[in-house]
């Protein structure tokens, strides 16, 4: 069974708190989601593999360290995702972008696909999938799928506010799948929000409401 990690460095947490807050504006928003993506990023690196490399410093030639040349996408869920995509890049300049539209019919929760962009290699990168909030599960099971289809075995999915039914859901249909989350929060309302989260990320991010 992949891991399920909630990253509640101090960091994390305060910036978490202001993004939660409704009086936070757009601007404040996409800047520190962006920051709490690189802090998250920063950790779920930590297996990247390492090879030697034979340098010279200043001072003496020595074996050091560098990461072994391993292939990284990161894969936003549209539109949220997107928020999250430069923080990764940030700490990962070489990595490539895939999209994956997804969005969640109002009525009955149900995702819909609308969009597969991924770069053609995708069957032999390390995926990073990137949606801040994960609260039915859906979109996240649906987006794997995708991935999975195309031939994406390697996969971490990112989130920033996690509920319990969507952990849940994730993990059961892809155990393979590492997740990552800012917070674990309560419960889904009964539109499919989560409690306490931070409303509706996409709306809040692009200020469409
Ligand atoms: O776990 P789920 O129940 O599937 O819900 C989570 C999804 O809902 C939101 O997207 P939304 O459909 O609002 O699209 P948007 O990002 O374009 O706003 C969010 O960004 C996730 O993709
Ligand atoms: O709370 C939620 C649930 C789904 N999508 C969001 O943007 N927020
Ligand atoms: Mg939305």
């Amino acid at each position: 069974m992949g891991k399920f990690q909630v990253m509640d460095h101090p960091l994390i947490q305060h910036k978490l708190t202001i993004i939660r807050n409704k009086n936070c504006g757009t601007k404040v928003f996409r800047e520190v989601v962006d920051e709490i993506t690189t802090l998250m990023a920063y950790d779920v690196a930590r297996d990247m593999p390492l090879e030697d490399v034979e340098i010279e410093t200043p001072i003496a030639k020595m074996t050091a360290k560098t990461l072994s040349g391993k292939k990284v996408a990161v894969v936003p869920i549209l539109r949220a995702g997107i928020g999250m995509v430069d923080g990764i890049l940030k700490l990962i300049p070489a990595a490539k972008v895939g999209h994956i539209g997804m969005y969640r019919d109002e009525e009955t929760l149900e995702p819909h696909e609308y969009f597969v962009k991924l770069p053609a290699d995708i069957e032999q990168r390390q995926v990073f999938v990137v949606d801040p909030m994960l609260a039915t599960g859906g979109s996240a099971i649906m987006a794997i799928d995708a991935l999975k289809k195309r031939g994406a075995t390697n996969i971490k999915f990112v989130c920033l506010v996690s509920a319990p039914e969507g952990v849940k859901a994730l993990r059961e249909k892809h155990p393979d799948v590492d997740i990552y989350a800012a917070a674990l929060d309560d419960h889904l309302n009964e539109d499919g929000y989560i409690v306490p989260g931070l409303g509706d990320a996409g709306d809040r991010l692009f200020g469409t409401k």
